[in-house]
């Protein structure tokens, strides 16, 4: 038995429902009549939960209840209908399904098997109005609330529903509302009359109710996200947009960063090539034995006062265009490409691009077992020590070089000027973290003062880069902020133009947090959507200018690559940037007034 206690509304200073006491029976056709706008339809709505404005009570079997439809099973039907036109009429149909756990049987199918496959824009009214009818019908309700589902109907489909809905009475309780005397006295077993918001009568019921059944209310995420993929069918073109604004934002946003990044590489690669790898200078004036240390690969000494001048074929003597300039910091390799290691000290191998300067036409190959020159000068004399290439070596560096034995260097200019010479600065090759190795370094020779050979410079440049890119990035976060503002407001007419979709949804057992879900799929699927248009977009851009811009600018093979956590962070930034924005929309989907809604 559901009762209603004192039930009062008002809209500003109308009394819409003055005190209104009433109640219903389990099951049969009760009917409430009276004039247009005695309020009628807002007395519906309080039975159906969707209005919950009101004072007073909404009793089941003598219990309060703010929402009847989360005790019983409550469906509705419309004097215009309210079809999700975007919908299938099946789907239409079943829409209560997409909200609740429970399977029903679809018993009446035939009554609109001539026009199943037509969309709900193609339907008459009539049919419309049956659509409505099976929708309401189809989840086997305990109430079905009827607000004139006869008013826009013909005779013919007028009696067809109505009889209708009187076989369904004999096993639910029907509440019909209606202004039409007539039809309603012909049909209904109780009647209640209303007037000015007050129902005039009272009505005694004799029968026994059934318990209440508790219904199980559930999430069934492929079913909300399918009818917010459904929402966006009928409004491709503002899906669309939204895809592309976002999609350009993302797009100049990760081209800032990825161009950037790549630059920032290009650069200490360069660094790197131009500064021998991996080493570590140190001043040694005290002459001071460095402690042995397994990280360090080579040691090369700098003799004071003595200069290399440079590499030549030339035995007899030493002439400046003829020798191939060398420079000094010869470190050491094992990643030969033809010939050998070094075995003895007057041997030498040759990076690759030596070589290949060496060699002139000839292949590079062909060097090996060759003797040059190395021309030092020391003071006023210039004096010439003999080399012989045992090994070509991968190295491509940036500067010409050759790789010697161990301390040969100084054996050689020893030999050449005396043994007066000094060492006081070198370089040092090692392996594994610099700053580990600079570390135990000094820990073992505290006199002597090591540095890492070009960490200044790499920091610096790293600085330089974070400034041209926080710089760079306030530019894209204009951008992306002006898109998500622009995405923001379209959600939101989005929004508005399905609050009806909405609020029917709402009317078949949709709860406020499944809205909610259905409008955070949305936004994921534009949010998917514009990630891979703006990830191909912008792979597509990268590949063009790595293979027809970039090339035309650049000689070095200066490229550009995305860094997949750099766009794992991008996609993250604009998810939280474009749930930030669609704000609006969620603010206005929880204040929405379903009964008005419905009634617009
Ligand atoms: N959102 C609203 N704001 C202000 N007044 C409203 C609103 N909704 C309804 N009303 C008013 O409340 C009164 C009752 O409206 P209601 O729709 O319940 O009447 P009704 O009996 O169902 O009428 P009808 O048979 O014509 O549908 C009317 O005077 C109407 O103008």
């Amino acid at each position: 038995m559901i009762t209603l206690k004192h039930i009062n509304k008002r809209y500003l200073h109308q009394r819409v429902l003055i005190d209104v006491n009433m109640s219903f029976p389990s099951k049969g056709f009760v009917s409430i009549v009276g004039p247009s706008g005695c309020g009628k339809s807002t007395l519906l709505n309080v039975i159906g939960g969707i209005d919950r404005e009101y004072h007073g009570q909404v009793c089941l079997h003598g219990q309060v209840v703010k929402d009847l439809s989360k005790k019983l099973r409550v469906t509705m039907i419309f004097q215009s209908y309210h079809l999700i036109h975007y919908l299938s009429n099946r789907h239409n149909i079943h829409l209560y399904d997409d909200f609740h756990p429970t399977r029903f049987t679809d018993y009446h199918q035939n009554l609109i098997q001539q026009f199943y496959k037509l969309p709900v824009s193609k339907l008459s009214l009539g049919q419309r109005q049956r659509v409505a009818i099976l929708r309401a019908l189809y989840p086997e309700p305990d109430v079905i609330l009827c607000d004139e589902p006869t008013a826009s109907l013909d005779e013919a489909n007028k009696v067809m529903v109505m009889r209708f809905l009187k076989e369904l009475s004999q096993n639910a309780l029907v509440i019909f509302v209606s202004h039409d005397h007539k039809l309603v006295e012909e049909y209904s077993d109780y009647i209640y009359t209303m007037e000015d918001g007050e129902i005039t009568n009272t009505i005694q019921y004799d029968k026994v109710d059934k318990a209440i059944v508790k219904l199980d209310h559930h999430f069934h995420p492929f079913a909300i996200f399918k009818l917010a993929l459904l929402g966006f069918k009928c409004q491709k073109k503002r899906f669309l947009q939204m895809c592309f604004y976002l999609s350009l934002a993302l797009v100049s946003i990760m081209l800032v960063f990825t161009l950037s990044f790549s630059l920032r590489h290009a650069i200490i690669d360069y660094i790197e090539s131009v500064l021998p790898k991996s080493t570590i200078s140190f001043q040694n004036i005290n002459d001071i034995k460095m402690t042995k240390n397994s990280s360090i690969q080579h040691v090369f000494h700098y003799v004071d006062g003595v200069e290399l001048l440079g590499l030549s074929e030339n035995r007899e003597r030493y002439m400046k265009n003829e020798a191939l300039f060398i420079n000094d910091e010869t470190g050491y390799t094992n990643k030969i490409h033809y010939g050998r290691l070094i075995k003895e000290n007057h041997e030498i191998i040759l990076p690759y691009n030596t070589a290949r300067k060496l060699a002139g036409n000839q292949h590079v190959e062909k060097l090996l077992g060759k003797h040059f020159y190395a021309y030092y000068k020391y003071r006023n004399l210039v004096k010439g020590v003999e080399m012989k290439v045992v090994g070509i070596s991968q190295e491509r560096l940036s500067y010409d070089a050759f790789y010697q034995a161990k301390d040969a260097n100084l054996m050689h200019m020893k030999a050449l000027f005396g043994d007066q010479l000094q060492t006081k600065l070198g370089i040092l090759y090692y392996k594994g973290d610099g700053k580990k190795v600079l570390k135990t370094l000094q820990k073992q020779n505290p006199r002597i003062q090591f540095k890492l050979v070009g960490e200044k410079t790499k920091q610096n440049m790293n600085k330089t880069i974070d400034r041209i890119e926080f710089i760079l990035f306030l530019f894209a976060l204009i951008a992306i902020m002006s898109s998500c503002f622009i995405i923001g407001e379209m959600m939101y007419l989005f929004v508005e133009s399905h609050m009806k979709d909405y609020a029917i949804e709402y009317a078949y057992g949709a709860r406020r947090i499944q809205l909610f879900k259905q409008l955070f799929y949305s936004i994921m699927l534009v949010i998917g959507v514009s990630s891979l248009l703006s990830i191909g977009a912008l792979q597509g851009l990268l590949v063009s200018m790595n293979h027809i811009v970039l090339p035309k600018l650049f000689e070095s093979s200066f490229h550009v690559t995305i860094p997949i956590s750099l766009l794992v962070m991008t996609l993250l930034g604009a998810i939280i940037l474009v749930l930030i924005s669609a704000l609006a929309s969620f603010i206005r989907m929880s204040r929405f007034n379903v009964a008005e809604v419905m009634k617009q």
